[in-house]
């Protein structure tokens, strides 16, 4: 016998919960299907644990610079890596349960923890239940690529799961990737104090930014004792006693590291291999996302897919976002649409890397003639005042229409104080219009007008 909803929802991530608590308040019968725990990555595996982890990095960091601020600690800094482990785990651990205590009040949604597969485009299995629904949403996110590289079954290896883990700071921690993940957690593990290792095959780091954003970040990380090695083209494995040889095969540099741990770090796949999708006839891409329109409906009309699995976003604000679409879509009369979104992250290493819409070098690809603003951050009186003075903030303009087109803040507060370029870019919003705000003294917002008003051509 199957149960019959109005929805089935299946991942309770990002996306799926707020969608199972709108649905239900609108008076439909949902079931919401988690196969793990509640929150998916973001709460358990991604942001929540890894950004605590970066906030006890930081401390570590500034209370090893304390003489610089005048400030006398009797010794040397240690790392309670248990406390540290700990305090992450909670955060988690208390996230959890708030959601779990949420949809608990949900009126008219029942949670079934299990692994969800499709029988057929109306029905979904749940290890002895079968639901059926008229229509069904997709919030199933993704796991960490593990790519077929030589060697890699032989030695162990984590991923940002399993590095979560770990009872203490490895010696020598190898990254394979310099990305987001490879990049927050390389230097969060060098500040507890391991030796630290990145090696990435593309030429340079965050190989999606401007060069100059790479290279400072690269400046940065090599600055407190992190090893790069850039252009590794032929990475392979291999088990050495306890230790994991992990081959470069650089132009330049050992052809080898020896890690105490190796991290790989090399993108994401969507969990959409496992879903029975055949069953329902809903189409994939070759890297297996699900293919949706631009009101995130897939080819299949009553499934709807959202956040990390549809491929269209990879952040748990672009995941919040698809919900809000589909919600308002199906609930407001709304009509919503993935592309009015404005392309905006941050990358969480210290000084923290926000980022806005295009870069330069995408601007100029894309046709734009434009116009750059830009300061170092020595000259940001807030981050000098801090004694964070490294990095610097740019803007970048549309030279005909004075448009925003995007902007970096890669500095201290850089995470934050991007959303003013942001919020006016939803408005499409000029660089005029910026260079005329008064923004408050002394932050880090406030040299945006004045780097809007000293744009330059580029
Ligand atoms: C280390 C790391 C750090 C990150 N930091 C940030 C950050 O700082 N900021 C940011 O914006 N983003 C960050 N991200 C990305 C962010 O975590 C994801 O974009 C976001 O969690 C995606 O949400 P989602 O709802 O699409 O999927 P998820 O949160 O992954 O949720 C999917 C859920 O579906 C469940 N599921 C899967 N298949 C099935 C099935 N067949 N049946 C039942 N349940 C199923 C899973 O168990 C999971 O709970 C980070 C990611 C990582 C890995
Ligand atoms: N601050 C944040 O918002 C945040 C933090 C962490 C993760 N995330 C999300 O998680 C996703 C995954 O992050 P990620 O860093 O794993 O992936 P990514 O796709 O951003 O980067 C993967 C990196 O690995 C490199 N690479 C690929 N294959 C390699 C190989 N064989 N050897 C060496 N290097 C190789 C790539 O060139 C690239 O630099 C991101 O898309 C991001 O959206 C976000």
């Amino acid at each position: 016998m199957s149960r019959r909803f109005d929805a089935i929802v299946i991942g309770a991530g990002q996306a799926g919960t707020p969608l199972a608590g709108r649905l239900s308040d609108a008076g439909m019968s949902v079931a919401l299907v988690e196969r793990h725990l509640l929150g998916g990555t973001c709460v358990n595996t991604g942001c929540k644990p890894t950004k605590t982890l970066v906030a006890s990095a930081y401390a570590a960091h500034m209370a090893r610079r304390a003489a610089d601020f005048g400030v006398t600690i009797g010794g040397e800094v240690g790392i309670d890596f248990a406390k540290v482990r700990a305090r992450a785990d909670k955060i988690s651990a208390d996230s959890r349960a708030s959601l779990r205590s949420w949809i608990d009040g949900m009126a008219h949604c029942t949670l079934f923890f299990g692994h969800a597969t499709f029988e057929a485009p109306h029905r979904v299995r749940v290890g002895d239940e079968v639901l059926e629904a008229n229509r069904i949403f997709l919030n199933v996110g993704g796991r960490a690529l593990v790519p077929d590289m030589p060697g890699v079954e032989e030695v162990p290896f984590l991923t940002n799961s399993t590095i979560l883990k770990l009872d203490a700071v490895p010696r020598h921690l190898v990254v394979v990737g310099g990305s987001y993940i490879g990049l927050e957690f390389g230097q969060m593990f060098r500040r507890f104090g391991a030796e630290v290792t990145i090696v990435e095959k593309g030429p340079r780091l965050i190989g999606r930014e401007d060069p100059e954003i790479s290279d400072a970040v690269r400046d940065i990380l090599e600055a407190e004792g992190i090893a790069i090695r850039t252009g590794a083209e032929c990475i392979r494995f291999a088990a050495q006693g306890q230790d994991v040889l992990v081959g470069v095969d650089c132009h330049e540099g050992s052809p080898e590291v020896l890690g105490s741990h190796v991290l790989l770090a090399v993108g994401r796949t969507p969990n959409t291999d496992d879903l029975g999708l055949d069953a329902a006839g809903v189409a994939t891409d070759t890297r297996g996302y699900v293919q949706v329109d631009d009101r995130l409906r897939t080819n299949v009309a009553h499934i709807w897919a959202m956040g990390d699995c549809n491929g269209r976003g990879a952040f748990t604000h672009t995941a919040y976002n698809d919900f809000e679409i589909v919600a308002e879509n199906l609930l407001d009369g709304a009509d919503r649409k993935v592309t009015d979104r404005i392309p905006a992250y941050a990358l969480y290493i210290d000084p923290p890397l926000g980022r806005v819409g295009m870069g330069e070098a995408e601007a100029k690809k894309s046709g734009h003639r434009i116009e750059v603003g830009k300061r170092p951050m020595t000259r940001v009186g807030r981050a000098v005042e801090k004694a964070e003075s490294l990095g610097f903030m740019k803007l970048v303009t549309d030279a005909d229409s004075g448009r925003i087109l995007g902007g970096a803040i890669l500095g201290t507060s850089g995470d934050e104080a991007i959303h003013g370029v942001l919020d006016l870019m939803v408005k499409q919003g000029t660089a005029t219009d910026l260079a005329h705000a008064v923004h408050i003294h002394p932050t880090v917002s406030e040299l945006l007008p004045t780097i809007a008003g000293e744009r330059k051509p580029a």
